[in-house]
């Protein structure tokens, strides 16, 4: 059932035939019968960090972890990121049904961890939307889906956060950076590098998404300058 709301019903009979053709999509599906469905988030504050890539998620993700004696998870979770690169290389449907089924995988984890100590998220949902719509769409920002448009909402059957921190950096700090970290890219982060377009059109449907928002974080600033605003932001809207 959880499926059944990230993927058509298409989409739902093209994944069980995907399902007999790649062997990891029906380990991905067993995976997600057995997480029960509509988790509870625990008393302890769930925080994702969002934005394009190198804009210092995985640094300050790290940082507020260690500051606040939290538990650090990601999406997708750990326990099938050794089928990335299978879904990767998949047509873009079928890539997108592997990060959706993700998000809610991820989401009994969130639900466990945040009975325990606070959960500090490196990407969720806000990452499969955004980089799913910009994809459907080429050119311009304007040709987006409108603003309050439903693709906009978060899903009502998924665990939601209490805070969601979209971090933005410009385009020429943020090449420096990629530069910098000197990692084996993705297809698609050499293609975003290159396509100023998508980014923009990413970062535009980022701040669309509504009920949770994404709060703007501009991380320019130096590790411990983007550090201390977060942990400001976090201590305004969450109790800790
Ligand atoms: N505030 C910052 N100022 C300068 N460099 C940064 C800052 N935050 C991160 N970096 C560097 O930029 C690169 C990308 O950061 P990273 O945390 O890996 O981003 P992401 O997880 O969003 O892809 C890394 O080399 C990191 O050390
Ligand atoms: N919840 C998620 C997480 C990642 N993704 C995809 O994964 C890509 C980024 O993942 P990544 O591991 O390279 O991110 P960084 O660690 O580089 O920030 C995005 O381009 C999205 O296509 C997604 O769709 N949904």
């Amino acid at each position: 059932a959880a499926i059944a709301t990230c993927l058509s019903d298409v989409e739902q009979h093209r994944s069980s035939q995907c399902a007999a053709r790649i062997p990891e999509a029906g380990a991905l599906l067993d995976l997600l019968e057995k997480c029960p469905e509509r988790q509870q988030k625990g008393g302890f504050p769930v925080v994702v960090f969002e934005g394009l890539d190198a804009t210092g998620k995985t640094t300050v993700t790290q940082s507020v972890k260690d500051t606040l004696n939290g538990i650090l998870l990601r999406s997708p979770p750990d326990c099938i990121s050794q089928w990335r690169t299978v879904f990767d290389d998949e047509p873009e449907s079928i890539k997108r049904a592997f990060y959706a089924a993700g998000n809610y995988i991820l989401a009994s984890e969130i639900a466990k961890a945040s009975t325990q100590a606070p959960v500090i998220i490196d990407r969720y949902w806000h990452s499969t939307a955004a980089y799913t719509i910009a994809t459907e769409i080429t050119g311009e920002v304007q040709g987006l889906p409108p603003a309050h448009d439903e693709v906009y909402q978060w899903p009502e059957d998924l665990l939601k956060p209490d805070l969601v921190l979209l971090l933005t950096v410009d385009p020429e700090e943020r090449v420096r950076r990629l530069q910098r970290r000197g990692l084996k890219k993705t297809k698609e982060e050499a293609e975003l590098e290159t396509n100023s377009l998508f980014r923009q059109r990413v970062e535009e449907s980022y701040r669309r998404m509504v009920n949770p928002a994404c709060q703007e974080v501009d991380a320019s600033a130096s590790k411990e300058e983007v550090l201390k605003t977060v942990l400001q932001l976090i201590s305004k809207h969450c109790a800790l």
